[in-house]
């Protein structure tokens, strides 16, 4: 498999107390994830994850190291990547056809061939039949089908997702977990999804890095290789509860030592 994404040395520091200090949030991060993967991201909180994934976005700069996508240095946000928020940042006053062909007014695809594509993306996210609902009609599930489809609909290689399912309850996250594993075997986008939860890590995850407390560095990769065809309920699987686990082992230290920091942190 041909590598798309490479994380070659990163280190991202900010400027605090006024500049005069900065502040570590990533260290070292050696990471490489292959055409059409799926890569997920766990961590304790203020670990770098968000960090991370806006240095795949181009929404910022690596301090030491780069990252790579296709061997090219990221020096910005490109249409080869679609990113997916855990707020849905739709359009308020756009139906759900409206805010999927927004995306497409933006990189100048034309009109007759925008709203083609726009009900196909809203087909695939199952929601063909409330391309005409505006966001504040739709349930948070829906609303995020619908960004799911605005940043799939211009075929970006690679979908970026920061804690999207977050916000939702635990009924409609499972149901959008399915989903999303349906897109991804049907489009074959390569997929790096940012979460804290370790069942949604398990279940979605081909790969499952896990970092350290700040400042974030890879702690360990975790292939996950489960039969799904072996059960039903693939989450009450001996094997799903072994990976389980074994990344709760692997963020039981981290979190302690996250907690401590922030403890000191508030007290300093
Ligand atoms: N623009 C910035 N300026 C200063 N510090 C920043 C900036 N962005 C992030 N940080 C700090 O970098 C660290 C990592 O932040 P980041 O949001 O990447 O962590 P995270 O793992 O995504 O957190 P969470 O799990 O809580 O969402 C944090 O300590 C954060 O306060």
């Amino acid at each position: 498999m041909t590598t798309k994404i490479r994380f070659e040395g990163v280190g991202r520091t900010f400027p605090i107390r006024g500049g005069r200090e900065r502040l570590t949030a990533l260290e070292d991060i050696d990471l490489h994830i292959a055409q059409g993967e799926f890569t997920v991201i766990v961590g304790p909180s203020g670990c770098g994850k968000s960090t991370l994934l806006d240095l795949l976005a181009g929404l910022g700069t690596p301090t030491s190291g780069q990252v790579l996508l296709d061997g090219e240095p990221v020096t910005g946000p490109g249409v080869d990547r679609g990113i997916v928020f855990q707020q849905y940042a739709l359009l308020p006053w756009r139906t759900a056809q409206g805010n999927v062909e927004f995306g497409l007014e933006a990189i100048g695809v034309p009109k007759r061939d925008r709203a083609e594509l726009a009900r196909e993306y809203l087909e695939l996210v199952d929601l063909a039949s409330f391309a005409d609902r505006h966001p504040h009609e739709l349930s948070g599930g829906m609303k995020q089908r619908v960004a799911i489809a605005r940043s799939l609909a211009y075929d970006p290689g690679v979908l970026l997702m920061d804690e999207p399912f977050a916000a939702l309850d635990a009924q409609t996250r499972e149901s959008l977990q399915d989903e999303l594993r349906r897109i991804w075997q049907r489009t074959g986008k390569t997929i790096v999804f940012i979460t804290h939860g370790i069942d949604e890590a398990v279940y979605l995850g081909q790969r499952v890095a896990v970092l350290t407390s700040r400042p974030g560095r890879i702690k360990s990769v975790v292939d996950i290789v489960l039969d799904r065809s072996a059960a039903e309920d693939i989450r009450s699987t001996p094997e799903f509860a072994r990976y389980r686990h074994e990344i709760w082992t692997l963020l039981h230290d981290e979190v302690v030592r996250a907690q401590e920091l922030e403890k000191e942190a508030v007290s300093a």
